[in-house]
């Protein structure tokens, strides 16, 4: 038995219009790692998140969600209900989006506390405010006074990130967390979450950041249009990327160093989205055969045209 805190084994998901939105996503978590998830727009980062959890679209998913050996395919309603927020939390980029605006901070956390805990309307307000204070929110009582509209962007990401954390998850998903923040807060989110890690738990970071990835993640999984396509240790991959789209990824970084290109690199050969592939053609981005023709994008005609993948027809 797999023993991991998550593992993810080929999983696909498709809509009922056919299209195939993840196309074998395998990757695993361990307790005390930070997992992160990286790759283009559109390439399934937050889908594989979602999916996790059990708030992925309508439609087929097959392949094996694991967490800490469990399955979580086979999970009813009551059983989602008891997982999400007790063993498993999510972090979204928009706070606005975890909280209801007509609610006011303190009370939308301590129902969240009650929800999954044995704790009177006093102890859950004073977990709350223990919280707040834990994500440095300053003034933490009168912060869980306020409505969320009236807390700044950063201060409402850490009060979501405390409602996240505040039943001791053990399986954190953090979907670009840090995107809306200016960087002095960018960082501090990153020290929350890297404090997470520390606490044995284990955290899923989905960014199209490499520079964040660089500075806290343990581990790297890239996902190219709903693949899989290089995991490993964040040092391994970020040092000596073995795929070409991971390599195309790490170029597009701007150099913080020496002198700037005038253009930086772009990705080729983005692959097109599921619902535009044709039927019955077949996307292999790790394909063996090198002399593989790629029959979609003139672009992407073989791998040695600095392509990264190609698409197969039958
Ligand atoms: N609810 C949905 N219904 C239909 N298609 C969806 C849905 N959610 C996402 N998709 C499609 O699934 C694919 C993957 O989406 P996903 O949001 O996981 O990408 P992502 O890698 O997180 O991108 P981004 O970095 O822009 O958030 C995209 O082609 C997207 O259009």
């Amino acid at each position: 038995m797999d023993d991991a805190l998550l593992s993810i084994d080929a999983l696909r998901l498709a809509l009922p219009s056919g299209a195939r939105l993840l196309d074998g996503v395998s990757l695993r978590l361990e307790r005390g790692r930070i997992l992160g998830v990286v790759g283009e727009s559109g390439s399934g980062k937050s889908l594989t998140g979602l999916s996790v959890l059990g708030l992925q679209p309508r439609g087929r998913l097959e392949g094996k969600l694991a967490f800490e050996g469990q399955d979580l395919l086979g999970f009813g309603p009551g059983d989602w209900r008891r997982f999400r927020g007790r063993r498993a939390a999510i972090i979204f980029q928009d706070p606005m989006t975890a909280f209801l605006p007509v609610r006011r901070i303190g009370a939308q956390i301590a129902e969240q506390i009650r929800l999954h805990s044995l704790c009177s309307r006093r102890e859950a307000e004073t977990r709350v405010i223990a919280l707040l204070s834990r994500m440095g929110v300053p003034a933490p009582r009168e912060a869980a006074r306020r409505f969320p509209h009236e807390l700044s962007g950063g201060l409402r990401q850490r009060a979501m990130i405390a409602m996240a954390l505040s039943c001791d998850p053990d399986l954190v998903i953090a979907d670009e967390p840090t995107t809306a923040l200016d960087v002095t807060v960018q960082a501090q989110i990153l020290m929350l979450l890297r404090e997470i890690g520390a606490r044995r738990a284990g955290v899923m970071l989905i960014t199209h950041d490499m520079g964040v990835v660089a500075q806290i993640c343990t581990d790297i999984a890239v996902l190219y249009a709903g693949v899989v396509v290089e995991s490993g240790p964040a040092e391994a991959v970020l040092r000596t990327p073995w795929h070409p789209y991971t390599r195309a990824l790490l170029r597009a970084i701007p150099p913080m160093d020496g002198a700037r290109p005038d253009r930086l690199p772009t990705i080729e050969g983005t692959p097109p989205a599921p619902e535009a592939r044709p039927p019955g053609c077949v996307f292999a981005p790790r394909c063996p055969e090198r002399r593989a023709a790629c029959a979609f994008r003139p672009a992407l005609r073989r791998h040695e045209d600095r392509s990264v993948a190609c698409v197969l027809y039958p």
